[in-house]
């Protein structure tokens, strides 16, 4: 994304801080970040309490319980990974992806474009939410198709810009939904800047369209590859609730899950992961 325009609204130390956070990302590893969080035991399928299970569920659950439709439905920093759209590609005619990072949208690409070259295997994410949807879990194969039948592109974003995507990325109506998963709070300075970015991508959605937010609580840093400590900004549930309520959001819902002991790997500090459903007034 281009060098980023002086904006009135923010001062200097503000103009630094997602500088530095910018500078953190460029030594991002999309491999090994999917090593840290996409394989058990925090993405154990078999294990009631496993952190992908539990997200796999919110986003099941809020995306078919009927509130939720339209044309277009657009994900804020993708990262590497598909497991935030894959409830949401049944339900929607055109998924946006996005990510600040060539190299995540690169590995987006690979498995995207059938080559099968992606860093890490999505089959079991995708039987696994087939059996959510009450499907036979062979019809994994239905759903790759369908994912890389509605996945209209994967373009740069940038939240702490006003306008986070390029104009002609998004129709003029807006989003009718958008997904965001471990983006705002681990690419902010502070919290201004993440209750600010929640107020940059709110723009991107058409009045009365839901935003799915995931996010993590009490955690100060995680590593984005081996030696890339990246820090987060720590959250708690009142803060979630006030940035939401702060950006132009009426919350419908908010889960919580807390980290048993052996979910904590060493590669962050995280204590729990909040699921927010809210609508854009
Ligand atoms: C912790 S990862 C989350 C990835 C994925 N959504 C998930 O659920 O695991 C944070 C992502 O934010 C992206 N990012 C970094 N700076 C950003 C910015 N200024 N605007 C938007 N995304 C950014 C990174 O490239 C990275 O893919
Ligand atoms: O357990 N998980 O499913 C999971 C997935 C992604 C991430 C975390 C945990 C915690 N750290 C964030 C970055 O701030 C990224």
């Amino acid at each position: 994304v281009g060098g980023r325009p002086e904006s009135p609204l923010v001062g200097p130390e503000t103009e630094n801080g997602v500088a530095a956070m910018a500078a953190c990302y460029q030594g991002f590893d999309p491999a090994a970040y999917l090593q840290y969080n996409y394989t058990p035991p925090r993405a154990d399928f078999e294990r009631k309490d496993s952190i992908v299970p539990w997200k796999l569920a919110c986003l099941h659950r809020a995306f078919t319980e009927g509130d939720v439709n339209g044309d277009l439905l657009v994900d804020i920093g993708s990262g590497p990974t598909l497991y935030q759209v894959l409830s949401g590609c049944e339900v929607f005619k055109k998924v946006l992806l996005t990510d600040f990072l060539e190299v995540n949208r690169q590995e987006l690409r690979g498995w995207l474009q059938d080559k099968g070259v992606s860093s890490l295997d999505w089959t079991p994410y995708l039987q696994h939410v087939c059996k959510l949807e009450g499907r036979r879990p062979s019809a994994w194969t239905e759903k790759a198709a369908k994912l890389r039948q509605v996945i209209t592109d994967i373009v740069p974003v940038d939240v702490h810009r006003p306008q986070p995507l390029a104009l002609d990325d998004l129709p003029s109506a807006g989003a009718d939904c958008l997904v965001s998963c471990f983006c705002l709070e681990s690419v902010s300075p502070d919290l201004a800047a993440f209750t600010r970015a929640l107020g940059h991508i709110g723009r991107l959605l058409r009045p009365g369209g839901h935003l799915l937010l995931i996010g993590a609580l009490g955690e100060s840093y995680y590593f984005g590859g081996p030696g890339v400590k990246i820090p987060v900004v720590p959250l708690n549930e009142a803060q979630v609730c006030a940035s939401l309520k702060e950006s132009g959001y009426t919350l419908i819902r908010l889960e919580v899950y807390t980290l048993p002991q052996d979910m904590r790997v060493g590669v962050d500090d995280v204590s729990g992961v909040f699921f927010a459903k809210a609508i854009k007034e």
